[in-house]
């Protein structure tokens, strides 16, 4: 019923408003229609105007329906914060009058603002209930429950061109805050710059004022009046009666666009764009697909409520789903997702752009997608009359990873003899193996030359580079940390090293899915690097590995296909003027 109204705006909003006096009121009620409807309030109600920003009434409904659907963990929630409220009084009252009498003294706020007020809240009930079961911890472990929020009222601009903007006497305010306490690393989040999507835009940072004394941590909380209102508000903001500042930095236009572009708050013609319709059952894919055919191609993964989850995830009502893409696929790996995609597809429209794009991946990648993966896909997927065309593409070609990774050490055998190797290795290198071992496999290989002079170690080491155009673009240095990184190992070894980088988005427990690859077809792992670039998300696991070519064939095929893996490559190195293997 939700999603068909969605035309008008309005009349969610006034559901909402119902749905409030509904749980205000429902102390009236029997027991069992209390547990019922508080339930439904939870699971659709809190979450649509939470989507919408409605944070006042978001709050205060889930608080309420947690009241009625689990009256003792709500009794100890309370308890707790009555508990820590007490111990840390002092501290809160203290912090807010440091940080009152920053702001009365600085004379770039007393030019660009009217007023600002520092208000001390507590974080909800219901969002202190959901750490603790994110955390696994106790109630009782509970200890960031304080919060500060500063609320900055610019000046008006009167005909003048402004002096600065809100998100700039934001920021300056952000300074103040840090040149009095310093932050706990990583717990800034900056919703100025990048809103969230219901609009809600505010600085975040945590800090530990009396850090020698005490451990109570203080959540600080920066916006200007209207964005607070559309905190409080969201979609309803418009309609609170409350006029805008407009003017010096008053540039948030509700149902519109800031000056900078970014969709401030969300208007009755963009909601209708963000709720979707989709059949019950339907998965990320469909989203995707939905929105555009680009962007079910380009697919890497997908964050729903802001976790990343597989695009096979089911969604449910009310998720707030990012797709994330990415254009650097092999033809290969596109081919084996989409392949599997197609079986997790549940709308005929994503099933039949999928098909579209196979065809497409199919004739691109004629040397990479063997007869018999197209095959068994058809095999899999009976019944469409695309399948026999698609079949056809990959015919004439049979290579297979495995074949390709033969191939490069085959034709690349001729110059290296095993005199060379030994020679090399008893006169210039002379130091320490890793872990007490050589690399078995590498000591037999004669390989092609093609590399660059490595920096680093006794300048002997040569390596391939891989041929991975695509990751530069993500991570501009990738080819001179990796050269680096394979040298010291080079030199480290005295001899031929074999390596394996994996690009990724960087995400929890990555590292653990690719070792457990690693580990599954029994290659070890001598030594292992890995850098991320926050900004973008990426990250670079780079591993040296002692492994046979069925192994690393297997290892990569089962690596492709871990949720958020953007692609690999590998190779050894080599010594000077000899040879270097390319896969
Ligand atoms: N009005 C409004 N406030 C927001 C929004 N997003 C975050 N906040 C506020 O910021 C607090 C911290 O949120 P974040 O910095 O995103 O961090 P976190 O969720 O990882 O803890 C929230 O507390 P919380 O205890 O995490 O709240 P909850 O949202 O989980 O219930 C809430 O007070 C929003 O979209 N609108």
């Amino acid at each position: 019923m939700f999603l068909s109204m969605t035309e008008e705006v309005r009349v969610i909003i006034v559901k909402l408003a119902d749905r409030l006096h509904n749980m205000r009121t429902l102390s009236h009620m029997t027991p069992h229609k209390q547990s019922g409807i508080a339930t439904e309030t939870l699971q659709v109600f809190a979450p649509l105007a939470k989507l919408l920003g409605i944070y006042q009434i978001k709050s205060e409904l889930e608080n309420l329906a947690f009241m009625y659907t689990n009256a003792q963990d709500y009794a100890r929630v309370q308890r707790r914060i009555a508990e820590l409220y007490k111990e840390h009084e002092k501290e809160l009252k203290e912090a807010k009058r440091i940080l009152m009498k920053k702001i009365e003294e600085d004379q770039f706020l007393d030019l660009v603002t009217v007023k600002t007020e520092i208000h001390s809240i507590c974080k909800e009930p219901y969002s202190i209930y959901k750490a603790v079961l994110k955390s696994k911890n106790s109630i009782n472990e509970v200890n960031q429950i304080a919060q500060l929020r500063i609320i900055i009222k610019p000046k008006p601009c009167v005909g003048v061109r402004p002096l600065c903007s809100v998100q700039q006497i934001c920021y300056h305010v952000l300074g103040l805050v840090h040149g009095i306490w310093t932050p706990i690393p990583r717990a800034m989040k900056d919703y100025v710059a990048t809103p969230k999507p219901n609009g809600y835009q505010s600085l975040h940072t945590t800090v530990i004022p009396f850090l020698y004394e005490s451990m109570f941590c203080l959540e600080v909380q920066i916006r200007t009046e209207e964005m607070d209102l559309i905190a409080e508000r969201g979609i309803a903001a418009p309609y609170s009666g409350k006029g805008f500042v407009n003017g010096l930095v008053g540039h948030v236009i509700i149902n519109g666009r800031s000056s900078r572009g970014k969709i401030v708050c969300l208007n009755n013609a963009n909601i209708a764009l963000r709720i979707k319709h989709l059949p019950k059952g339907a998965t990320v894919i469909d989203y995707a697909y939905m929105i555009h055919t680009e962007i079910g191609n380009k697919m890497v993964a997908a964050k729903v409520n802001g976790n990343l989850v597989s695009p096979l995830h089911v969604l449910a009502n009310a998720e707030v789903v990012e797709i994330i893409t990415y254009n650097g696929l092999s033809s290969k790996s596109a081919f084996e997702r989409h392949k599997e995609w197609l079986q997790h597809a549940k709308t005929r429209s994503a099933r039949h752009r999928i098909m579209k794009f196979l065809r497409e991946q199919a004739a691109l990648s004629a040397t990479e997608i063997t007869v018999d993966s197209v095959k068994e896909f058809a095999a899999e997927s009976e019944g469409d009359s695309g399948l026999e065309e698609l079949a056809d593409y990959s015919k004439e070609t049979k290579h297979s990873w495995e074949k390709i990774l033969k191939n490069v050490m085959e034709t690349s055998s001729a110059s290296m003899s095993t005199e060379d190797i030994f020679q090399l290795r008893s006169t210039s290198i002379q130091i320490p193996k890793v872990n007490g071992k050589h690399n078995k496999c590498m000591q037999h290989m004669s390989l092609k030359a093609t590399g660059e002079t490595l920096s680093q170690g006794n300048g002997v080491g040569k390596m391939i580079l891989a041929n991975i155009p695509r990751y530069r673009e993500v991570l501009p240095g990738l080819d001179g940390w990796l050269a680096s990184k394979v040298a010291t190992w080079h030199n480290l070894e005295g001899h031929s090293v074999q390596w394996l980088c994996v690009v990724s988005i960087d995400r929890k427990g990555m590292m653990a899915n690719v070792t457990s690859a690693l580990a599954a077809v029994g290659i070890s792992i001598c030594s292992c690097s890995v850098e991320t670039d926050r900004g973008k998300g990426m990250a670079v696991e780079l591993f040296h590995i002692e492994a046979s070519l069925e192994s690393l064939v297997d290892a990569c095929a089962r690596i492709d296909m871990i949720l958020g893996v953007l692609g690999w490559s590998t190779g050894c190195s080599w010594s000077e003027n000899k040879q270097f293997l390319e896969c």
